[in-house]
């Protein structure tokens, strides 16, 4: 669900989810505001917050429902890609399922492979994104991931993306 305005995302978003999608993007902006802030300071470079639409003004909230497979090795539940904006929130519920691919630079037992992001009860998921990517030199990078199925429990995500507002 694309925010533009208040009015908007009461019209059009669904009744039953859209009072707490609209809550949950709004009080995720403090907190994307201080992840770029001191993701930006460790470049050192200063987040000029009249300039903050221009990294995060687009704001999207989508919920993802992973139905159980009988056959999950015959399918995906999202194909592998890296996400294009500038920061990703990612809640998951308990199931697991999202994977990483270790880059294969780093110096650790797993690099090149796929690797499960634990989930953690009230822990986010924070992606970065093409655009912080392309703004940093590709001192950041955004981590390619995918969502496998499995044949027992379905899963639930609801993750947040952040753009730069078009204008
Ligand atoms: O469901 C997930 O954990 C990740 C979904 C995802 O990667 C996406 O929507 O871009
Ligand atoms: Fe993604």
């Amino acid at each position: 669900m694309a925010y533009t305005n208040d009015d908007e995302a009461l019209q059009q978003w669904p009744v039953e989810c859209r009072d707490v999608a609209l809550q949950y993007l709004k009080t995720s902006h403090e907190m994307v505001r201080k992840l770029l802030e001191a993701l930006l300071g460790n470049l050192g470079a200063e987040l000029d917050d009249s300039k903050i639409d221009a990294f995060i003004g687009k704001k999207m909230v989508n919920m993802n429902f992973y139905l159980t497979c009988p056959n999950p090795e015959l399918t995906i539940g999202v194909g592998r890609h890296s996400d294009m904006d500038t920061l990703t929130i990612l809640l998951q519920d308990g199931i697991g399922s999202l994977y990483i691919k270790a880059p294969q630079v780093v110096n650790m037992e797993k690099k090149g492979e796929w690797v499960e992001i634990p989930p953690i009860s009230g822990a986010l998921v924070i992606n970065i994104g093409y655009m912080l990517q392309i703004w940093s030199n590709g001192r950041y990078k955004s981590a390619e991931h995918i969502v496998r199925t499995t044949s027992t429990k379905s899963r639930v995500s609801i993750p947040i993306f952040t753009s730069p507002q078009p204008t």
